[in-house]
Parts: C-alpha cells; structure tokens; sequence
C-alpha cells in the first residue's frame, strides 16, 4: 500500500569545530568543520495531494510562504522529478532561529527525504545531497544522516564515528544572520587545513567566534557563563553556545545554575541523525 502522509523529525546540528580556509571566487567560504546532530527536532508532517499543490500550513514569523526552505525544497524536488503529485506540509517549530543549529537547512533536508519517500520519486541520496545544496551549505549533511567530518562549503562530507556526550545548549537572545558574519572585514579566512586525526589530537577552534561576540553582546556573556563550568564553544556563526557532559544528570545540574532568563536546552549528541534512525526503524 502506498503511504498517503508522514511524520519526520528536523533535528539540530551543532559544528563542533568551525575554521575558515578560505574564500571561493563567488563569494562563499571555504571551511572545515565536524557536524554532530542532537535528539532535538523540529517535526514536519506530511501528506500528499494529487492535484500538485504545495502548501505549507504553518506561518513562520518573518519569512514567506515562498522563501520557506521547507516550500523551496518541495519545488525543487517537484521540478527536478516532474512528479504531478503536491502535499500539505505542517511545520511544529522548536529550533531557535538564527541559532546556528541549522534548523532551516534541516526542515528542508527532511522535506526532500520525506517528499522523496511519499511521492516515491526514487532519487538517492546522493542526488537529494545534491539538490539540497542549492538550497544552503548545511542542507547535506542533514540529507546524509550521519556525523561527518566537511570540507567545501560544508558538503565534502566524509561520515565519522565520535563520542556522543549530553550536551547543554545556551540559546542567547539573539539572532544571527550567516550572511552578516561571512561578510565582516573582522574575519580570518587563512586557518591552514587540518586532518581529522590532527583535530582528535589537539581540537580545533570556531573562527566566526571572534566576530560573533564581538557584535553580540549576549554571545559573549554566554560564553563566560558556561566557560564557568565546561569548555564553551560557539555552534556555526552563532548564536547558540555549548558544553559537554557525559551524562545528562551533569548537563541538568549546570542547567539548574543558570540564570532562569537565559533560554538553555539539554540533548543528546548523535552520529545517526534522528530522522535517518526513524526511516530505517520504519523500513
Ligand atoms: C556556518 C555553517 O552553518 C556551518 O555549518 C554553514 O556553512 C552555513 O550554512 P547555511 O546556513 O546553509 O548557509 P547558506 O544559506 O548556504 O549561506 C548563507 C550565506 O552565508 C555565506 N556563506 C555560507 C556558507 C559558506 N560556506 N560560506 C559563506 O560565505 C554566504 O554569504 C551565503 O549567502
Ligand atoms: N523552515 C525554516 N526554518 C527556519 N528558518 C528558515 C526556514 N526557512 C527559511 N528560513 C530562513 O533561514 C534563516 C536561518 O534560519 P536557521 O534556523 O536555519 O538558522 P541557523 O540555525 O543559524 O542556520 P545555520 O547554522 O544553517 O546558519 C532564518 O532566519 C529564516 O529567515
């Protein structure tokens, strides 16, 4: 029988390093960095029309139907697969936006792995990976579902193996644009490339942190805080800022010290993405 509607998870990713090589001819920005997912999601629902329409049921502050991520990337796949089928698209918001835990990027990767199964359109996932990169940098490694070591833009990706601490996430009442961060004269393009074994010897740094907090306040006292605690570290080009633990009983304690205005959240760190865990537990 063929599936008429879904749900699917659009979960979080944190960059757990982030260096800036270099700057590409059309602007963007070369980097390596290591993606983890977290077990906190937005979810979408879905279900298919016949007559082709796309509609995405859910008004997100401050963006357009149209420049939705989720509703370009259901365009996208319709074009690209000529299929005459459309869907109805439900969107539970939970991700902090301009948070840098990349929850648009996710909504549309899951978009195009969740319409690729209901409209049975059969693209692999090298071909989604492909076609999500249109839509952002980060839309990848969302559609690979596994924690990977990046290299490009962010889409070299090679999958890698990491512990997977609890993590506490300090969202700071902010909201960062990537575009802004990426063009500030302030920052540093040149970090000589590193291998992943030199990365698990001696770490490695954000370099759009210098810039984030610089022009964010409250990125800067979030670091303080949580620097009291753990080795605090800046996810993307902000805003949010995160520590280890290795259990979630630690993460909650540190939680239950900080002050109650500041916006924080405890989640598991992932090499499988949660979304790839419930197709495969389905299949
Ligand atoms: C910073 C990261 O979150 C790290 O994972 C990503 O590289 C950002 O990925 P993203 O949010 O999907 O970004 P996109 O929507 O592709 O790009 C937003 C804007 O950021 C800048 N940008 C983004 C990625 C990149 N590697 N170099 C750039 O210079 C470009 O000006 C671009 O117009
Ligand atoms: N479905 C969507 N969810 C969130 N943002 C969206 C969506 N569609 C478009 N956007 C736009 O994308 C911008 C970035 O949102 P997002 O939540 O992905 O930020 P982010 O976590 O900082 O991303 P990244 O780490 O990939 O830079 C938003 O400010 C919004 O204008």
């Amino acid at each position: 029988m063929n599936l008429v509607s879904l749900s699917l998870p659009a979960p979080a990713k944190l960059n757990l390093f982030l260096h800036v090589t270099g700057r590409r001819a059309d602007g963007y920005h070369t980097l390596q960095t290591l993606f983890q997912f977290l077990d906190i999601a937005d979810t979408l629902d879905f279900s298919v029309r016949e007559d082709g329409q796309v509609l995405l049921c859910t008004d997100l502050p401050g963006v357009s139907m149209n420049d939705n991520l989720i509703t370009r990337a259901a365009h996208l796949l319709q074009q690209h697969t000529n299929t005459r089928l459309g869907a109805d698209i439900t969107l539970h918001k939970r991700l902090p936006m301009g948070g840098g835990l990349g929850g648009g990027s996710s909504d549309a990767a899951t978009t195009l792995v969740g319409l690729n199964h209901l409209w049975q359109t059969g693209l692999s996932g090298a071909e989604l990976a492909a076609l999500g990169l249109q839509l952002g940098a980060d839309v990848p490694v969302f559609v690979l579902g596994q924690a990977a070591w990046a290299e490009g833009v962010g889409e070299q990706l090679t999958p890698v193996e990491l512990d997977e601490p609890w993590y506490l996430v300090l969202v700071p009442d902010c909201h960062v644009s990537t575009a802004e961060i990426f063009s500030d004269q302030r920052l540093t393009r040149d970090t000589q490339a590193i291998t992943l074994a030199a990365f698990r010897e001696q770490g490695g740094r954000n370099d759009c942190l210098p810039v984030a907090e610089e022009r964010y306040p409250a990125i800067r006292n979030a670091l303080i805080l949580l620097n009291n605690y753990c080795e605090a570290k800046m996810t993307g080009t902000g805003s949010c800022v995160f520590g280890a633990f290795p259990n979630e009983r630690e993460a909650d304690k540190v939680r239950a010290r900080l002050p109650a205005t500041l916006q924080s959240f405890v989640a598991h760190g992932c090499n499988r993405s949660p979304l790839h865990q419930m197709l495969n537990k389905d299949a």
